[in-house]
C-alpha cells in the first residue's frame, strides 16, 4: 500500500505512516507498533487483550525490597509492560544473594540493590519508567512512597517493614500484594483489596516477638522458592491492575516446595478492632510517621549491623578473633590446652569450619548440658564460635550455668574471623 493511501479510522494512539503523515493505515487501540509487537503473545490472549495491556502501561507499582521476592516481581512487571515501577531498598548486593536474587549479577556485588534493580529493569524494558528510592521503606516516608503508586508489592523480609507497608497501604487506600518465602515454603496473599478484604494486621494482629521470625540469612532458603512466590506476586499485581481473573484476596495461598503442593486458606474478613483499618484506628495518616515499628512489630527494619547482635555476656567472657588466632598459631602468652567449639548447625560446619574445631550444634550442646556432661572439657580453655557471635554467647552462658569455668565467646563469630583474620574464610 502506498503512503498516499493511508485512509483509515483514527482510533487510539495508533501507528504512524511511513510518509511521516499524521495518519496511518492502522490503529493499535492505544499501543504503538513496537508495543504491539513486544506484547503480542499476551495481547492475543482473550482473557487479557489490548485494553488490559493499556491499563498496565498507565499503571504504577511500588516494590518494597529488591531481594529474593522483589527480583521476579520487578523483572516480570517490567517485562509485562507496567508503565512506572518504583523500587526501594537500603541494602547492597552481597555474593550470598546471587543464588536467588536474579535482578543482580556478579558485577553488581557491592552496589546498592535499588540501583542494581533499576539497571536490570531498564535493560529489560526501556519503555518502563523506573524510579529508585534509596533510603528504604520507613515510617517517616511510608505514606509519601505509597501514595505515588497504584499498587504496592511487599517483597521485604521482616515484620516491622511488613506492618509499616500494610498500614501505609490501608491509610492511602492501596492494594497490597504480599509474599513470603523461607526454607522450602512460601505464602502469598493480596490484602486491602475490596470491601471485605482484610489487611495484613487484621489477619496477623499480634506482631511476633523480636527474634521470633525466621530469616533467610539464618534459616536458609532454596533459591528458586522466592522465585516462585515472587512470580505469583507479579501475577497477582497484574490481575489487580487490570481486573483480569480473580485475585488471591481474602485467601492465603501456601506453597510446600518439597511436596510441590499448594493449599489455600480462607481468611477472616476485615476486623472492626484492627489498629489501622478498624472503626477507631490508632494508626492514622497523622500518627503513622511517628509510630515505632521496630519497637512494636518484632525488631529492626533491616537485618544487618550491630542491632542484630546480642550482648548477653560480660566482657571478661569474650575474646577477639585476633586472640583466638594467637592461640591457634601458638603466639599467645599461655600454653594451657584449649578447644574450639563450633555451635553452628552441622550443615554449616560441613561447608566451612576452623581447622581442629569441634562441631557441637546448639541442640547437641543443650543435650550435653541436660545430661550433666558439660564439664567434660574442664581443664582446657574452651572458645565457642558460631556464625555471627550470637548463638556462641548463648552457648557460653548455658555452659557457665552448668558449672563450666573456662569458657569464652569468640566475639563476632566466623563473620568477624573472615573480615579480621582470614579473608579466605567464606563470608555468608
Ligand atoms: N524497610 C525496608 N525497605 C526497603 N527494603 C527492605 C526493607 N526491609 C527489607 N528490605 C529488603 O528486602 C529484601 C529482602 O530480600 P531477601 O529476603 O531475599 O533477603 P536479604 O536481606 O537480601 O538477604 P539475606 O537475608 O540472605 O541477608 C532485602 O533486599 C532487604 O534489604
Ligand atoms: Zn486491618
Amino acid at each position: 500500500m502506498g503512503s498516499s493511501s493511508c485512509a483509515w479510522e483514527r482510533g487510539g494512539v495508533g501507528g504512524s505512516c511511513s510518509s511521516g503523515s499524521s495518519s496511518a493505515s492502522w490503529s493499535g487501540g492505544g499501543l504503538d507498533k513496537g508495543e504491539v509487537e513486544r506484547y503480542a503473545r499476551q495481547l492475543v490472549l482473550p482473557s487479557f487483550g489490548v485494553a488490559r495491556q493499556r491499563k498496565l502501561k498507565e499503571a504504577s507499582v511500588l516494590v518494597v525490597g529488591a531481594g529474593g521476592l522483589g527480583s521476579p516481581v520487578c523483572l516480570y512487571l517490567a517485562a509485562a509492560g507496567v508503565g512506572r515501577i518504583g523500587v526501594t531498598d537500603q541494602d547492597d548486593v552481597e555474593k550470598s544473594n546471587l543464588h536467588r536474587q536474579i535482578l543482580h549479577d556478579e558485577a553488581e556485588v557491592g552496589s546498592h540493590k535499588a540501583v542494581s534493580a533499576s539497571k536490570a529493569m531498564r535493560r529489560l524494558n526501556s519503555g518502563t519508567e523506573v524510579e529508585v528510592h534509596l533510603d528504604g521503606f520507613r515510617a517517616v516516608n511510608a505514606l509519601g512512597l505509597v501514595e505515588g503508586y497504584d499498587v504496592v508489592v511487599d517483597a521485604s523480609d521482616n515484620p516491622a517493614t511488613r506492618y509499616c507497608v500494610n498500614d501505609a497501604c490501608v491509610i492511602a487506600g492501596k492494594p497490597l500484594v504480599s509474599g513470603a518465602a523461607i526454607g522450602t515454603d512460601g505464602q502469598l496473599s493480596v490484602y486491602n483489596h475490596g470491601d471485605q478484604c482484610p489487611c495484613y494486621r487484621c489477619v496477623w494482629p499480634d506482631p511476633p516477638q523480636e527474634g521470633a521470625c525466621q530469616r533467610c540469612s539464618d534459616s536458609g532458603v532454596l533459591g528458586v522458592l522466592p522465585g516462585i512466590i515472587g512470580t505469583l506476586q507479579a501475577l497477582e499485581t497484574i490481575k489487580v491492575l487490570t481486573g483480569a481473573g480473580e485475585c488471591c484476596s481474602q485467601k492465603l495461598l501456601m506453597f510446600d516446595g518439597l511436596a510441590t503442593s499448594f493449599r489455600s486458606l480462607k481468611l477472616r474478613p476485615r476486623q472492626e478492632k484492627c489498629l489501622v483499618c478498624g472503626s477507631s484506628p490508632a494508626i492514622t495518616r497523622e500518627t503513622i510517621g511517628s509510630y515505632d515499628y521496630e519497637a512494636n512489630c518484632g525488631g529492626a527494619m533491616h537485618d544487618k549491623g550491630e542491632s542484630a547482635c546480642l550482648r548477653v555476656l560480660p566482657e571478661s567472657r569474650r575474646v577477639s578473633c585476633e586472640f583466638l588466632r594467637s592461640r591457634i598459631d601458638g603466639s599467645a602468652a599461655t600454653d594451657r590446652e584449649f578447644v574450639v567449639l563450633d555451635v553452628r548447625p552441622k550443615s554449616e560446619y560441613d561447608f566451612a569450619h576452623l581447622r581442629g574445631s569441634v562441631s557441637l550444634p546448639m541442640d547437641a550442646l543443650e543435650e550435653e548440658v541436660a545430661a550433666g556432661a558439660a564439664l567434660a572439657r574442664e581443664g582446657k580453655d574452651t572458645y565457642v564460635v558460631c556464625r555471627r557471635g550470637n548463638d556462641s554467647q548463648v552457648a557460653v552462658d548455658k555452659l557457665l550455668r552448668a558449672g563450666a569455668t573456662s569458657v569464652f565467646d569468640v566475639e563476632g563469630g566466623l563473620q568477624r574471623w573472615s573480615k579480621a583474620v582470614d579473608p579466605t574464610f567464606p563470608l555468608y
